[in-house]
Order: structure tokens, then sequence, then C-alpha cells
């Protein structure tokens, strides 16, 4: 769980290298990377810039006298600064640069580079490499910082599957303008599966140790109550284990679409890279927010124990949230996909609603109201309601301060907390509709009707979450929004019986979990006690801070 020095090496290292290096360069390379001849890591963000990609400092400049490049870390800010496995585990790097050829700034590139001996692994002639110091979490991960003293690579370094330098300087442009961000893009895509699996992990511990802990009465002079049999616990945690649910559904049809998108790139169909680099911008800031507030629930619903690290909730807690910020800062991808959705708002005013993308249809079509009682469908009408309501009142926020003679940059600023707003609100739609999607589509009866209750659960948590919305035009009436509570109350109460095989069903180990609340054999009292004896502050009887430190305390006359 903290981390391991070589994830991402199979994270981004090997996925650049697939998706970027030609298959020329591959031959050379990827086969050493997948068997760990070699190790690697991805190396974009700086100590000065992280989101902007454009403002990256690092230089790669052509020498076409020796057919080199030569790397360069012209100020402190233009340290290499975060990348996982960089600091002590890697001896290679694919690198991003701003890569300059005949003085001409041709913006972010990636480059194969080495920067360790292969044998005695000690860092080349021109690189300095470390460890960035301990973080919040993911401390078994070497997240380091690296500066180039003009240090020459290869012209051949440069990965080559899209763009291009020739020997002389010649440089061939890349299909897309962004395809360079590939490894991005694919983290970002596994990322509501990995997501989901944290949130599952937390709901795991809370879950199994709700049904061990007694705690009070709801009706007297019986047993104390299991303390999940509280509504107000079921509320915390019932509605987030629909959620881990309905993000690995997500997640499942974004690493298709990235799969499918690898393939159509190398025929030179580019057309879907704009379509899911907004979804999976949208989509990793939904689900990484959603997720870190679940955990934080699922912690407190364990009351005192849940503060302990035997209940492993906070680790699980630090790595999720980690998340929020890594592959793009939450708000700032936020704004990527409302770029898009901005777009199609102004495709629609254009008179061309026909060129919209699947997901973003839904924006032309006016409903005047919904029928709840009539089931899902009407929910997801209910959705598309509210994300077109904020996506074009957001929208024409901003383009009447651009019409008002505002600059583009300012008019967006202007408007980009209604603009993340909408962002947030079509994510939830695209989450609930793959929910449904993904529910009508199991086979087991039996297992069907479970997963239909975990739905309905989700679409009525989700429709009184963005009440505000809906009630904002009228389009829902506070009786409707009764009739919601009461069906989500209803679902807490139907889902309570199925609640420990919800969980079970994930199948985490022990081994896995290491939690002493989330034991599968539920003995958690007398492995707390096992655990705390265990304690390093146990291990003798009297600690040496009494005789150096109390004592004299103690023995003062002052
Ligand atoms: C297999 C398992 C995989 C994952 C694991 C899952 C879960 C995790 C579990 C364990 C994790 C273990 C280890 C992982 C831990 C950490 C890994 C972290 C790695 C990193 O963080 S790497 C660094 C990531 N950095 C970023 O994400 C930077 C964010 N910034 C950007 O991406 C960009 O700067 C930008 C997109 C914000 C802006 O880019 P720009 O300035 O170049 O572009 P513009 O804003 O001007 O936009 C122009 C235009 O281009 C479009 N655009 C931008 N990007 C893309 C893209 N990628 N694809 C397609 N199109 C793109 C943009 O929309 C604009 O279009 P428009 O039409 O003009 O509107
Ligand atoms: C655990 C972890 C692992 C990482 N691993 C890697 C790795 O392997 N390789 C790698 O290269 N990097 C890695 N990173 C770096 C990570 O990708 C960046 O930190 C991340 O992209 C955010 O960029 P930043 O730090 O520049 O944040 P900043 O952009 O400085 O964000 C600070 C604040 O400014 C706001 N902000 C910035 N720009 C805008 C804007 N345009 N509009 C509105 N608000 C804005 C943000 O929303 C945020 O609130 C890792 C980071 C972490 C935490």
């Amino acid at each position: 769980m903290e981390g391991h020095p070589l994830a991402l090496h199979d994270v981004m290292f090997i996925p650049a290298l697939v998706a970027q290096a030609s298959d020329e360069q591959n031959k050379k390379w990827l086969r050493r990377a997948q068997r760990r001849e070699i190790v690697g890591c991805y190396a974009q963000t700086e100590l000065g810039h992280g989101s902007n990609l454009r403002k990256l400092e690092t230089t790669a400049t052509y020498d076409v006298s020796t057919q080199e490049f030569v790397l360069h870390t012209p100020q402190i800010t233009s340290l290499k600064w975060w990348p996982g496995g960089l600091g002590k585990s890697s001896n290679y790097a694919v690198v991003v640069a701003n890569m300059i050829v005949k003085e001409k700034h041709l913006g972010p590139h990636s480059f194969l580079v080495q920067l360790r001996d292969e044998i005695t692994h000690q860092s080349l002639k021109g690189i300095t490499v470390g460890d960035i110091g301990p973080k919040l979490s993911f401390n078994a991960i070497d997240n380091g910082f690296l500066g180039f003293d003009n240090y020459r690579i290869p012209r051949t370094n440069l990965l080559m599957r899209h763009s291009r330098v020739e020997p002389d300087g010649t440089y061939v442009k890349p299909p897309h303008a962004k395809i360079n961000y590939s490894a991005m893009v694919r983290v970002r895509s596994h990322m509501a599966t990995g997501q989901g699996n944290f949130l599952a992990q937390a709901l795991t511990i809370a879950v199994r140790y709700s049904t061990v802990r007694r705690q009070g009465f709801i009706e007297s002079g019986e047993q104390e109550v299991k303390v999940l049999d509280y509504q107000t616990q079921q509320h915390r945690l019932f509605p987030s284990i629909a959620k881990a649910y309905a993000f690995t559904f997500a997640g499942y049809e974004t690493i298709r679409l990235y799969e499918q998108l690898l393939k159509e790139v190398d025929t030179g169909n580019v057309s879907l890279m704009a379509d899911l680099h907004a979804l999976t911008s949208g989509l990793k800031s939904v689900v990484t927010h959603q997720t870190a507030q679940g955990i934080e629930q699922a912690r407190m619903a364990c009351g005192g124990h849940g503060y302990s690290q035997a209940s492993y909730i906070s680790e699980i807690f630090g790595v999720a949230v980690g998340g929020c910020t890594y592959e793009g800062e939450n708000m700032v991808m936020l704004l990527q996909l409302a770029r898009y959705l901005v777009k199609s708002v102004e495709q629609i005013k254009a008179g061309e609603s026909g060129k919209l993308g699947p997901l973003v249809a839904y924006l032309a079509v006016k409903v005047d109201g919904v029928d709840l009682e009539k089931g899902v469908e009407e929910y997801m009408k209910a959705f598309q309601h509210v994300s077109r309501l904020q996506t074009w009142k957001a929208s024409e926020k901003f383009l009447k301060l651009l019409k008002s003679g505002e600059k583009r940059e300012v008019a967006w600023n202007k408007s980009s907390v209604e603009l993340t707003r909408a962002s947030r609100l079509h994510t939830r739609l695209y989450i609930a509709e793959t929910f449904k999607r993904s529910v009508q589509e199991v086979a087991d009866p039996r297992l069907k009707e479970v997963l239909t209750d975990l739905l309905h659960l989700h679409v009525n948590y989700e429709l009184l979450d963005m009440a505000t919305y809906a009630l904002e035009d009228g389009f829902l009436s506070s009786s409707q929004l009764d009739y919601v509570r009461d069906q989500l109350y209803f679902y807490l109460a139907k889902i309570r019986p199925n609640a420990v095989s919800l969980v079970d069903s994930w199948e985490f180990s022990d081994m896995q979990l290491r939690s002493v609340l989330g034991r599968r054999d539920g003995n958690v009292y007398e492995n707390l006690v096992a655990w705390a004896k265990a304690s390093p502050l146990n291990k003798t009887d009297v600690l040496p801070s009494v005789e150096k430190y109390l004592k004299p305390m103690m023995n003062s006359k002052l």
C-alpha cells in the first residue's frame, strides 16, 4: 500500500515507451524494460511547474554537428521534482523536456535518458539526482529530483513514434499536438478502477468492523446493537459501496477506450483523443475527490479505533488522496473538461448539434420534467437536466464576459468556479449512466438484483446531493425530493443484509488489508490488544526518558 519503488516503471515508463517510442527504438529498449534489466520512471514535473506543461524549463537542444540532444537545467525551478522511482531506484527515465531545434522551441517532447551506470548504479556525469524526502504517504516510493548539466544523449533517444527530428534537424510534426501526453492519459484512464479499489479496501474494513462493534440501543432492553444497524452508519458507508462499484464500472469503460485509442492512433486516426482527454480529466477529478471523502468517512465510522494506525485506513487515505494531485491537479483537470463542454455549447448555438459526440449530445435536448417513480431512466434525465443547466449557465457567463470585451483568459478565470461545477455534474452523469448500463448487462439474476439495489441507492443519493441545481429552476418539486429521500432510506435498509457480502466480494485478503479492524475472522479486540502490546513503546516497562526527563522534573523543588 505504501507504494513500490518500481510502480512507475510499470505504470508509466513502459507505457510511455509502448505509446511513444518507434518500433525500431522499442526493439532496443522495451524488452529490456519488460525484463527489468533497466529500471525507469517518468520525469516530467519540475520544482517550478507541474500543471502548466508549456512552461517546463528543462531544455533539449539539438546539436546538428554531433547529432545529439543536449539536456540542460537552466535554473533551480527547472529541476525535475516529484517523479516516482526517480530518486534512488531508476537508472533510466523518460524525460519530458522543451525541445529546441534550429533555435525553434517545439514544446514538450519525451526522451529516453540514462541516469545511472548499469553496473555500479552510480549517477552519471552531468546528472544530479536524489530523493525529495518524506511525504504524506507513498513513502516506499523514492520520488526524486533530477538536474542536467549540458548532458548529451543521441538524437535517436527522442521518442519517435509520432514525431521525429531527422539528422539534419528537420522536424516532422506529430499527427496531434498533445500526442506526447499519452502516458498521462493512460494513467488517468486507469485511475477510476484504481481509486475504486482504494475505496473498496477502506469500506471492507469499516463494514466488517461495524458488524463486530456493538454500542448503544435502537430498541431498549435488548442486546446492544451492531453499529452497522444505525441508519446514520449505513448512510455513511453504503453510498460509498455503491460508488466503489460505480467507479470500477466507469474505469473499465475508460480503459477499453484507451486501448481503442492506442490502436486508432497507430493507424493515424486521432479523433478519439479530445473525447478521451475530456472524459478522463473529469473522471479522475471526481473519482479521486469522492474516494478521499468516502475513505475519510469510513475512518470516522470506526470511531476511536479508526484513528489508530491499527485500522490502516489512514494509510489508504494518504495513498488515495495523492490521486487528487498527481496526473493533473483536480481543478486544472476539471477545467480541461470544461473547455470541451463550452465548445459543445458553442456548437449547439451555431446550429451544429448533429456534430456533438455521444457523451455531450444531451446538452442540446431539453426535458421539461421527470416522473421519478417510473425508475432509473427518469433519474438519468434529471441528471442530464442539472448538468445541462449548469453547463449552459457557466458557458453563457463565460461567453457574455467575452462579448463584453474581457480577454479570453480573464473571462475564463472569472467563470471558472461555475465551470468546474458543470464538469463535476457532467462527470457524475457519466458515472451514473455507466453504472446503469453495467448493471443492466449482469447475467446472474441474484447478482443483478443486489447490484440494482446499489444502483438505486446511488441515483437517489446523488440526486439528493445535487438538489440545489434541480430546485433552482423548479425542475424538481420539494415533494419529489421527499420521494427521493424516502427511496434513499428504503435502499439503505434493503442493502443492510447484503452489506458484508458486498464488501467480501472484493476478496481482499487480510494481508492486503493489513487492518486489525477489518480482519476476516472478526477477532478485533484480542488482536487490537496484541497489536498495542507489540508497540515499540511497550518493549520496556520503564522508558529511558523517565530517568532523563521525568524524574528531574518530578524531583524538582521549583
Ligand atoms: C495500470 C495502472 C495505472 C494506473 C494506476 C491507477 C491507480 C493508482 C494506483 C497506484 C498508483 C501507483 C503509482 C502512480 C502514482 C503516481 C503517478 C503520478 C504520475 C504523474 O503525476 S506524471 C505528471 C502528470 N502531470 C500532469 O498531469 C500535468 C497536468 N497538465 C496537463 O496535462 C497539461 O498541462 C494541461 C492538459 C493542463 C494543459 O496542457 P497544454 O497547456 O499543453 O494545453 P492547453 O490547455 O493549451 O490545451 C490545448 C488543447 O489541447 C487539449 N489537450 C490537452 N491535453 C490533451 C491530451 N492529453 N489529449 C488530448 N488533448 C489534450 C486541450 O483540451 C486543448 O484543446 P482545445 O480544443 O483547444 O480546448
Ligand atoms: C504522489 C505524487 C506522485 C507524483 N508522481 C509524479 C511522477 O511520477 N512524475 C511526474 O512527472 N510528476 C509526478 N508528480 C507531480 C504531479 O503530477 C504534479 O504535482 C501535479 O500535476 C500538480 O502540479 P503542481 O504540483 O504544479 O501543482 P500546481 O499547479 O502548482 O497547483 C497548485 C494550485 O494551483 C492551482 N492551479 C494551477 N494551475 C491552475 C489553472 N490553470 N487554473 C486554476 N488553478 C490552477 C491548482 O488547482 C492548485 O490548487 C507526482 C505528485 C504526487 C503528489
